[in-house]
This record gives C-alpha cells, sequence and structure tokens, in this order.
C-alpha cells in the first residue's frame, strides 16, 4: 500500500513521516488552504526529504503552466493537479513537468480511466479537498478505477484500514486525519494511520 501524507507544514513533520513509512508527502500551495505554504518553505520541506520519498507539490487554482513551472523551482518530484483542470492543462503541464498526478471527486463526474489526462495516477477524493470528510465508498461499487489510484478523503487512523478493504485502492492519502488543528500535523496519529494502513496491506 502506497501511502502518502499530505499538507505538511514544517520541516520537522517530514522525518516522522519517513521514518513512519510514508512513500509520499504532500505540500499545498494555494489562497485559502490552513495548510498552504509558502514557496520557501515548500522547497525547504521537500529538500528535508533528501529523495527518500515522493515529494508532491498540490495545487488547485494556480494555472497548469505555472503550476508546472513551480513544481520544478521547488525541486518537487510530482506535481498534483487538484481539481477543474482539463486535459489540455494537463498537456500543457506535462510540456514543461513529466510527472503528473490527476486528483478529482466522483461528484465532478470525472472519467475514472487512470492515465486519461496523461497522469501516472489518477487519485480520487471528496469533493472537498482537504475537508477531512469521508465519501461514500459504496459508489465506487461498478465503477472503481483499476491501476495506480488513490484514495483520499476523511481518512484517519480509525477508519483507513476499513475504506482500503472497502475500496481495495492502490494508495492512501491522509491530511486532516493525521493534524491536532488544521494545518498542525500530529506527530502520533501520522506514526498511527501509517501502522493502520500497513497492516491491512499485511493481511491482504
Ligand atoms: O489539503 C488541503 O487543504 C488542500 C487544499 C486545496 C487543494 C488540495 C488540498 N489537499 C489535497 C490532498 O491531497 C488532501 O490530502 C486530500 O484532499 C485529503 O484531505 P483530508 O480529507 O483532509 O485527509
Amino acid at each position: 500500500m502506497f501511502v502518502k501524507v499530505c499538507g505538511l507544514t514544517t520541516v520537522d513533520d517530514v522525518a516522522v513521516a519517513v521514518e513512519a513509512g510514508a512513500d509520499a508527502i504532500g505540500v499545498v500551495i494555494n489562497r485559502t488552504s490552513p495548510r498552504a505554504v509558502t514557496p520557501d518553505l515548500a522547497r525547504s520541506i521537500i529538500a528535508a526529504a533528501d529523495g527518500a520519498v515522493e515529494t508532491v507539490l498540490v495545487v488547485n487554482d494556480m494555472p497548469a503552466e505555472d503550476a508546472a513551472r513551480l513544481a520544478g523551482r521547488i525541486g518537487a518530484t510530482v506535481l498534483q493537479l487538484h481539481g477543474a483542470y482539463t486535459a489540455a492543462d494537463f498537456a500543457a503541464a506535462r510540456a514543461l513537468f513529466p510527472r503528473l498526478w490527476r486528483a478529482t471527486s466522483l461528484a465532478h463526474d470525472p472519467d475514472l480511466t487512470v492515465g486519461a489526462y496523461g497522469e501516472q495516477v489518477l487519485l480520487l477524493d471528496a469533493p472537498q479537498p482537504g475537508s477531512g470528510r469521508q465519501w461514500d465508498l459504496g459508489a465506487l461499487a461498478d465503477t472503481a478505477p483499476s491501476g495506480d489510484w488513490i484514495l483520499a478523503g476523511g481518512l484517519r487512523p480509525d477508519n483507513v484500514a476499513r475504506a482500503i478493504a472497502q475500496a481495495r485502492p492502490w494508495g492512501v492519502d491522509v491530511s486532516s486525519g493525521v493534524e491536532s488543528s488544521p494545518g498542525v500535523k500530529d506527530h502520533g496519529k501520522i506514526r498511527e494511520f501509517l501502522s493502520s494502513a500497513t497492516a491491512v496491506t499485511n493481511l491482504t
């Protein structure tokens, strides 16, 4: 099970996530998120990972080409275009930065084919990213993507195992569920989440 811990806001968060076994960390750069960081802080957080994990720049409110240039500047290994980006946006971004993840939700009536927009990974989230709200996984019964797709939205240490068993994703993503307050990661919860996600992997 591939695990991404998203919305890191301090350099100290990085070592905890990496030591707990995360495969990827995410930094959010946008205008309104409680976990938004500046480009300078994002670069420091990514540098602290020192190549040990994927480092994902997450954006949802800037032009795709600007995001692609920014991903290169801060040293991210992946750009996650979250929400209302078109296939043309993906093509424009890909010309500048090759490794793209597409994040969307069932509520936005997306194309759930992994790679439909040229992305390497599809992330299925709640309608409002970073809200900490779970969505109805039962809706995936007939339409679950196949391939490298990540489940996100309201996952926590106490519900991630059940969500994995139900949705059978390739990976999981968490942000609010490992925080003590919006934008502040709880290091104990990060360890607990990794442990729960890994335990269910070992059972399947
Ligand atoms: O986390 C945010 O605040 C955010 C804001 C704007 C765009 C994307 C954002 N997060 C993207 C993620 O990949 C989150 O980890 C994902 O939405 C799950 O969040 P949560 O439900 O809080 O675990």
